[in-house]
């Protein structure tokens, strides 16, 4: 397809894959809905007429009409909320908790902190059959899934016939503009099938020496720090996972670990550093549209979010400018790339070189692997650190196994994923904070058509819960130990066994399953155990502050609260 071709079905698309819903959530104007309002206003133009034609009232035409129009909206909302999700929905006889009976539903559920406790307690504790019925807000059409075999159904077999949340998406959009994780329908198929070999083995493969350098600067620029208390560990977590991303994805080295100042390092903070004002923009994008929120007087956050996100677009359009302009300026590409190795293989100039993407759209895939690509394996590294630091037995046991097999990088050699595979320890104490801390700890999809799911078909507008956090720590799935740091669980005769004694993948589901899981996983997982191999190897680590300090904060994705602060001394012979 080409670019003009592309973009204007993008365009097309945007619409039509829409989140289209018919009883969910009456006050929240979407396009199909309009459906329901143009009935309502034929309606009450038709009880309107018919009055003034009958001369039942002398009150002018035109009040009449609006009164109508009001009457025929109030009556259509309370059906909506009231009458519709006890009497007609077809949900309506599956299982499900108590409440909801106000018209935020069950949806706080969702919004609490750490997210998914809630969820927990009610896969385990209310016997069902896959699904558990909830109400969203204004008490729209909801399930939790709960078993491997609906999850699998919601995230492989139907995948396509859901789109993410638009509330969600209009927030993330914000961030990471159209790019993978926000497209839909055949424009997502198109963008993923350009992507995936940028994400394959062989291309993660080759990226272990960037890794393992970054890693190493990582550990020195930690070990020059003047004082190595209290150190707010999550700050270094970003910067040396955004200088990974932007040299693997971007071809463009930030050098954010030599210079915290870099407006970009900046600008990511004051987007997605968790605090209370940030988590009531959030709330309210959720709830209201953004020009609505944009509009609350003596508020400056929205405008200050806004000129962020104008700012970061801009950034990543200037980005593929320059690499297009670059690429086309008559230098041969093999003799360029022969001189830049990974500039060759980086994700933008393999779009670039395809020439299927606008500038545009390449600044939308810019952002969100920037994004998407930096600030959830940071958020998995403090999270490796500050659970070491709770268990230091575990954290002096994977010191040894890393220097028995590692050279120091003190040494300047590299390292590749087959000296990585063979360190149990490691891979296990990876997984298994991956497990317990999710960064992307809920997700959800709607239905775009009726949908089969667990014996009933879910109307079009109706959302599945995919509870990350939840299904991640259930006893079902993990044993009676689900809550606890038990590395060791990966760990069969010596080696990693990949499925940390569960009996389904589906009872993992920090990167999700099926077509729109997290393509960057392979990348993620490659990154941190190069990430955590230098880090332990080099430094003994502890809590800087009591441990109940340390829980998880943010509204999409989380991370440790008080920015990990940690203490770093270092451990002498390797
Ligand atoms: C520990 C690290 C990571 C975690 C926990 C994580 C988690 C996730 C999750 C849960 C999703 C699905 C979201 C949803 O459907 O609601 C996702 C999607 C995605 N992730 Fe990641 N991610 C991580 C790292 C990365 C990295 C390193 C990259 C890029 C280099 C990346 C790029 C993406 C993209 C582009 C998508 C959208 C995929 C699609 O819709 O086809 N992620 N990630």
């Amino acid at each position: 397809m080409s670019s003009v071709g592309h973009t204007f079905y993008h365009l097309v698309s945007a619409g039509s894959h829409g989140d289209e819903s018919s009883h969910t959530n009456f006050f929240c104007f979407q396009p199909a809905k309009m459906t329901a309002s143009v009935y309502i206003l034929l309606a009450s133009v038709a009880e309107a007429y018919a009055i003034t034609v009958w001369q039942l009232s002398e009150v002018p035409t035109w009040t009449i009409y609006l009164g109508f129009l009001v009457l025929n909206f109030v009556l259509y909302g309370f059906y909506n909320v009231f009458i519709y999700p006890e009497l007609f929905s077809p949900l309506k006889n599956i299982p499900g908790p108590p409440g909801g009976r106000t018209i935020g539903g069950h949806a706080k559920a969702k919004f609490e902190a750490p997210k998914g406790v809630t969820l927990r307690n009610w896969i385990e504790s209310i016997p069902n059959d896959g699904i558990l019925r909830v109400k969203e807000i204004f008490r729209a059409d909801a399930v939790i899934a709960t078993s491997p075999e609906i999850l699998k159904t919601v995230l492989v077999d139907n995948a396509y016939d859901y789109t993410k949340a638009h509330q969600i998406k209009r927030i993330l959009r914000q961030i990471l503009g159209d790019g993978l994780i926000v497209v839909e329908g055949d424009v997502h198929k198109f963008q993923r099938k350009k992507l995936l070999p940028s994400f394959g083995v062989g291309a993660i493969k080759d990226l272990y020496p960037l890794f393992w350098d970054k890693s190493t600067e990582l550990i020195q620029r930690l070990s020059s720090l003047p004082d190595s208390r209290n150190i707010a560990f999550c700050e270094w977590c970003n910067r040396a996972t955004l200088d990974i991303i932007g040299v693997a994805a971007l071809g463009k080295d930030f050098d954010s670990l030599g210079n915290a100042e870099l407006p970009i390092v900046k600008k990511y903070n004051e987007v997605l550093h968790p605090d209370p004002a940030k988590q009531i923009w959030f709330l309210l994008s959720f709830l209201f549209p953004q020009k609505l929120v944009a509009k609350i007087p003596f508020w400056p956050l929205p405008a200050i979010m806004n000129r962020l996100r104008i700012d970061l677009s801009a950034f990543a359009k200037e980005i593929a400018i320059e690499r297009r302009t670059e690429m086309s300026s008559g230098v041969s590409l093999e003799s360029r790339a022969e001189k830049m190795q990974l500039r060759r293989a980086d994700v933008l100039s393999t779009l670039v070189r395809a020439n299927e993407l606008t500038d545009v759209e390449l600044a939308d895939q810019i952002l969100t692997m920037m994004a998407a690509g930096h600030e959830t394996t940071s958020s998995t590294l403090s999270w490796v650190a500050v659970l070491l630091s709770k268990n230091p037995d575990i954290q002096a046991r994977l010191r040894d196994e890393i220097r028995a097999n590692l050279p120091s990088p003190n040494d300047g050699e590299s390292i590749s994923t087959g000296d990585m595979d063979k360190l149990p320890l490691l891979n296990a104490i990876c997984h298994e904070t991956l497990r317990l801390y999710p960064t992307v700890p809920f997700s959800a999809r709607t239905a775009i058509k009726p949908t089969p799911i667990g014996g009933v078909v879910l109307p079009v507008g109706g959302q599945v819960w995919l509870p990350i956090y939840a299904i991640n720590r259930s006893t079902r799935f993990w044993g009676a130990d689900a809550e606890d740091f038990r590395p060791d669980r990966w760990i069969t005769n010596d080696s990693f066994n990949n499925n940390g004694g569960a009996k389904s993948n589906y009872s993992q589901l920090t990167f999700l399953h099926g077509p729109r899981s997290c393509i960057g996983q392979g990348f993620a997982k490659a990154e941190l155990r190069c990430l955590v191999a230098a880090l332990v190897g080099r430094f003994h680590l502890e809590l800087a502050e009591a441990d109940a300090k340390y829980f998880p904060v943010g509204m999409i994705t989380v991370k440790p609260a008080n920015d990990a602060l940690l203490n770093f001394s270092v451990v002498e012979g390797w």
